[in-house]
C-alpha cells in the first residue's frame, strides 16, 4: 500500500468516452463561496467578469458544491469549511473523518490516555511540568477550547501535577476581541484545578499570526518569537496574569487578537512562571497540521538551523496528531491522524499524468501537502513540479491585497503553454487571506485580483485547446458580516456592523469548460448534494480516466446526443 505499491494496482481504467492527454487547469480560489448579493459580499461587489461569465454562460457546466461540515469530514454541519479539510477532500476524492472529529472521539472514549503518545508524555509527570501549546478559541479549525478543557481534566486525573498553558490568541476563526473571554474561561478552569492540588497556569502567549503559528516556512521569526516566549520565558511584554496581558496589549499596542505581541507571565519576583526545561513534557494541542509543523520541527529536531534556539531542552514532546505523514512529524502523538491514502495525485502520476502545482508560500502546502493527504514532497519528481512563489511576510494582507495572484497565474500560464504538464493546479489565496483581515475594501480588491488571475489561466487553456475546472475550498470573502439567525447583519453596541473574519458555511462554485472539453460533457443532475470530495473523480475523468470505485462519484456525464 501507500506510495510503494506499483504496477497494476495503480492502473486506472480508461474513461469510455473522454480522451486522454488534454491539459487540465485545476484552479482553487481560496475562501470564495457563493452567497446572496449584498454589500458585504465582496465577490459580488468586486468586478469579477471571468467568474461571472462561468456562472452565466454555461448553466450545465457551473454548479455549487458543499465545502463545510460533514461533506468534508467535520463533526457537524455547523462547522465551517477550512483549507485543510477542503484540500484534503479535493485531492483525496473521499470524505475522511478529520482530525477534529478523531480527537473528539478519542477524548470522549478516553482512548487518548491509552495510546503510546500519552504514555510517553506521562513519563514526565512525576518530576516535570506538562506544557500545552496551541490556539485558544472555539473556532474548530485548528483547535477547540472544549477539547483543551477535556484534555486538562484528563491529564490531571492521569497524574499531571504541574501544568503550563501557552496560548495563541485567535480573532481569525472567531471574532476579533473574543480572546479575552477565552483567556478568562481558561484561567477559571485552571484555578479549579488548583483546588484539586494541580499547579496550573497560563505561562505565555501571543497572537496566532505573529507568534508561533506560521506555516510553510513563510516567516521563521514568527516561530522564533513563540520559542522565546514559550520555551525561554522571554518576551518584550511581561504580565502577572494572562487576562491582564490580553487586555493591556490590545489597548496599548493597538494590536488585534491575531497579531498580539508575544508575552510572558511572571511571578511577583518577575520570574517567568513556565519556561520549558529538561524533563518537561510538551503537547501541541492543535489538531490541524499546517501551522504546527514549524514549531514541531523546533521542538523535535536535534539538528535545526532556522533560528538560534539558545537552549534545546530534553523534553518528551507529542502532537495532538501526527502533523506530517511523510516526515513522520512529530514522532509521538496523542491521536492517530486520518489515514488519507491513495490520493488522486498519486494515482495520476502512476497513470502518466504530469502535474504542475503552484501557489504562493502562505497557500503552497494547500495544493501540495494538503492535496496529497498531509504528505510533504513529491510522489514522483520526474512527473511532478511544485513551484512556490514567496509570499510577502511581515505585513497584513490587506496592505497588499493583490498578493501574488498575478505571479501564480503567470507560472500557471507558462506551464500550460509549455505543454509539458497534463495537470496545472493552483491555489489563488486572495479571497481568503484578505478576507481574514476583515477589511472589506481590501477584500474587494483581492477578489478582482483573483478573477484576473483566473482569466489569465483560462486564456492559456484556450490557446492549447485544454480544459479547466475552477472551484474553491470554502467560503470567506462572500460574506464579511456576522449575521443573526434570520441572516440580518449584527451590529455592535456603537451601531457598527460586526465584521466576520472567519470562513463561512457557504457552498462554493464549480465550473468546467475549455475547448478541450467535449461539447456533450455536463454536470449530472443526480448528485445534488455533491461536495468537494466529488471533484477528484471529476478531474480524473477530465484526464480520460475512470476514478477508483471507492472514490466519491464524479459530477460529470457525457450526454449521448
Ligand atoms: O489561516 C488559517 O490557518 C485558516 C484559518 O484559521 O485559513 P485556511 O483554512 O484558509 O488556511
Ligand atoms: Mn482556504
Ligand atoms: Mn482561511
Amino acid at each position: 500500500m501507500g506510495s510503494s505499491g506499483g504496477g497494476l494496482e495503480w492502473k486506472l481504467a480508461d474513461h469510455p468516452k473522454l480522451p486522454k492527454g488534454k491539459t487540465v487547469a485545476v484552479v482553487v480560489l481560496d475562501g470564495w463561496g457563493e452567497a446572496s448579493p449584498n454589500q458585504y459580499n465582496c465577490i459580488h461587489v468586486a468586478d469579477t467578469p471571468t467568474m461571472d461569465s462561468l456562472k452565466k454562460g454555461a448553466p450545465e457546466r457551473w454548479r455549487l458544491v458543499r465545502a463545510h461540515g460533514t461533506a468534508v469530514g467535520l463533526p457537524t454541519d455547523d462547522d465551517m469549511g477550512n483549507s485543510e479539510v477542503g484540500h484534503n477532500a479535493l485531492g483525496a476524492g473521499r470524505i475522511y473523518a478529520q482530525g477534529v472529529k478523531l480527537v473528539d472521539i478519542a477524548l470522549a472514549s478516553g482512548k487518548i490516555y491509552d495510546g503510546e503518545g500519552f504514555k510517553y508524555i506521562k513519563e514526565c509527570f512525576e518530576t516535570g511540568t506538562l506544557h500545552l501549546i496551541g490556539l485558544l478559541s472555539d473556532g474548530g479549525v485548528h483547535s477547540r477550547l472544549d477539547q483543551l478543557q477535556l484534555l486538562l481534566k484528563g491529564v490531571s486525573e492521569h497524574g499531571a501535577k504541574r501544568i503550563r498553558v501557552h496560548v495563541l490568541t485567535d480573532g481569525r476563526d472567531v471574532s476579533d476581541g473574543t480572546s479575552l473571554g477565552f483567556v478568562q474561561t481558561l484561567e477559571n478552569d485552571l484555578a479549579k484545578l488548583h483546588g484539586k492540588g494541580v499547579d496550573a497556569q497560563i505561562a505565555s502567549g501571543g497572537g496566532r499570526m505573529y507568534v508561533t503559528m506560521d506555516r510553510y516556512e513563510n516567516d521563521w521569526d514568527v516561530v522564533k518569537r513563540g520559542w522565546e516566549a514559550h520555551v525561554l520565558g522571554d518576551a518584550p511584554y511581561k504580565f502577572t496574569s494572562a487576562v491582564e496581558a490580553v487586555q493591556k496589549l490590545r489597548e496599548e499596542t493597538n494590536a488585534n487578537d491575531q497579531y498580539l505581541p508575544p508575552f510572558v507571565i511572571v511571578n511577583g519576583n518577575g520570574k517567568p512562571v513556565g519556561q520549558i526545561v529538561d524533563g518537561d513534557a510538551v503537547v501541541t494541542f492543535n489538531f490541524r497540521a499546517d501551522r504546527m509543523v514549524m514549531l514541531a520541527k523546533a521542538l523535535e529536531y536535534e539538528d535545526f538551523d532556522k533560528f538560534d534556539r539558545v537552549r534545546f531542552p530534553k523534553i518528551h514532546y507529542a502532537g495532538m496528531l501526527q502533523y506530517d505523514g511523510e516526515l513522520k512529524l512529530p514522532s509521538h502523538y496523542l491521536v492517530s491522524p486520518p489515514e488519507i491514502e491513495r490520493t488522486s495525485g498519486e494515482y495520476l502520476v502512476h497513470n502518466g499524468v504530469r502535474t504542475f502545482a503552484c501557489s504562493e508560500t502562505v497557500k503552497f502546502g494547500h495544493v501540495t501537502f494538503f492535496w496529497n493527504g498531509n504528505r510533504s514532497g513529491y510522489f514522483n519528481p520526474e512527473m511532478e513540479e511544485y513551484v512556490e512563489i514567496p509570499s510577502d511576510s511581515g505585513i497584513m494582507f490587506n496592505v497588499q491585497p493583490k498578493m501574488k495572484a498575478l505571479e501564480i497565474a503567470e507560472k500557471a500560464r507558462d506551464a500550460i503553454l509549455g505543454r509539458k504538464f497534463h495537470q496545472v493546479r493552483v491555489n489563488l489565496p486572495n479571497g481568503d487571506m484578505v478576507g481574514h483581515t476583515g477589511d472589506i475594501e481590501a477584500t474587494i480588491v483581492a477578489c478582482k485580483a483573483a478573477d484576473d488571475a483566473v482569466k489569465m489561466i483560462l486564456d492559456a487553456i484556450e490557446q492549447v485547446g485544454g480544459i479547466y475546472l475552477v472551484t474553491a475550498d470554502h467560503g470567506n470573502a462572500e460574506d464579511m458580516v456576522k449575521r443573526n439567525k434570520k441572516g440580518e447583519p449584527l451590529l455592535d453596541k456603537n451601531g457598527n456592523i460586526q465584521i466576520l473574519t472567519s470562513h463561512t458555511l457557504q457552498p462554493v462554485p464549480l465550473a468546467i469548460g475549455g475547448p478541450g472539453l467535449l461539447p456533450e460533457v455536463r454536470f449530472r443532475k443526480d448528485v445534488p448534494d455533491g461536495g468537494l470530495a466529488n471533484v477528484a473523480a471529476t478531474v480524473m475523468n477530465l484526464h480520460g480516466f475512470e476514478a477508483p470505485s471507492n472514490y466519491e462519484p464524479t459530477l460529470i456525464e457525457v450526454a449521448d446526443n
